[in-house]
């Protein structure tokens, strides 16, 4: 049976400053429900002075329903000021897809759903371009297409917003796509838009990052799939991964290898964000694998 196909498999994802007697009041909160937690990790970041802990477990005996438990564990929550939310695994995301006209990372995403790797409901592929409307058509997946330009920028966005709303998308994916969002696009989404960004960061950051390794002479490239910011391929990593080269591979070379790399982060770190298993820890992510 498929980890998501548990029906009563339920994710608690909390976050406070760090003190002590946390994981005992949580996991007290969760057994004195019959509840039975079949996965606990937490981290304790010295440095934010930030306490991370998800619990996955279900209810023994069909007790509580998670509605009973989301009512009642805002006491716990308020006695170490939480930031918290409990969901249930079996629930995919309703995940919204950005495109520009690279169709690889798109297309891996569409394979692994369709593998039931991510348990993820795609609700619209958004673009700026035509060019992959054929890909999400055969798909049977919305395909909206929004030029932008400069001047209508601003409109183009709140277009997008209204589809995210309207669809209730609860995830952005940039998958390639080839456009900054402006500082109010990044608030409006903040902690919900993941970007990949087709270098190692935080080398090579900006435009044609693999014409730069080329010059540069690397051993190795790379891709980062991270949280989407104002500050442009700063925003929190969530996954990397890297490839080795050598002299033989010229840009277009590096280009090719390098789509590997891109697909295999981003589809990690949707996974791990689909699967309520990331954190944001000020410019960092803690991530619970
Ligand atoms: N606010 C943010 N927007 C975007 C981010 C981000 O981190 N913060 N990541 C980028 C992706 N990206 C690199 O991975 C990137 C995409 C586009 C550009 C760029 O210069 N775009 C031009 C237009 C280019 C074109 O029309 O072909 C522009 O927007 O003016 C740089 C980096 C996604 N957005």
């Amino acid at each position: 049976m498929s980890k998501y196909e548990a029906d009563n498999e339920i994710v608690l994802k909390a976050s406070c400053v760090a003190g002590s007697g946390i994981v005992a009041k949580v996991t007290t909160f969760l057994a004195e429900r019959g509840c039975y937690i079949s996965e606990l990790a937490q981290f304790d970041d010295e440095d934010s002075g930030n306490f991370f802990m998800r619990a996955r477990f279900h209810v023994e005996n069909g007790g509580y329903q998670i509605s009973d438990l989301q009512n009642e564990f805002p006491e716990v929550a308020a006695s170490f000021d939480m930031k918290w939310e409990m969901v249930s695994v079996k629930s995919p995301m309703k995940t919204l897809i950005m495109v520009s006209k690279f169709d690889h990372c798109l297309d891996d995403l569409l394979y692994r759903l369709h593998k039931g790797e991510i348990n993820m409901e795609i609700t619209a592929i958004v673009s700026n371009h035509k060019d992959l409307r054929p890909m999400a058509e055969r798909e049977g997946i919305r395909f909206v297409h929004l030029p932008v330009t400069k001047e209508n920028k601003l409109e183009q966005e709140a277009a997008l917003l209204a589809i995210v709303e309207e669809t209730g998308s609860e995830l952005v994916v940039l998958a390639r796509y080839m456009q900054i969002l402006s500082d109010g696009l990044c608030q409006q989404l903040s902690g919900r838009a993941i970007n990949i960004h087709h270098s190692f960061l935080p080398g090579f950051k900006g435009a044609k990052p693999y014409h730069q390794a080329h010059a540069r002479g690397v051993k190795l490239i790379g891709a980062t799939a991270h949280y989407v910011t104002s500050d442009l391929d700063e925003g929190p990593i969530i996954e990397q991964s890297v490839q080795p080269v050598d002299h033989t591979f010229n840009a277009d070379a590096l280009v090719a290898v390098g789509r590997d790399t891109e697909t295999v982060a981003l589809a990690r770190a949707v996974k791990l964000h689909t699967e309520h298993r990331v954190f944001q820890d000020g410019n960092k992510t803690v991530v619970f694998k």
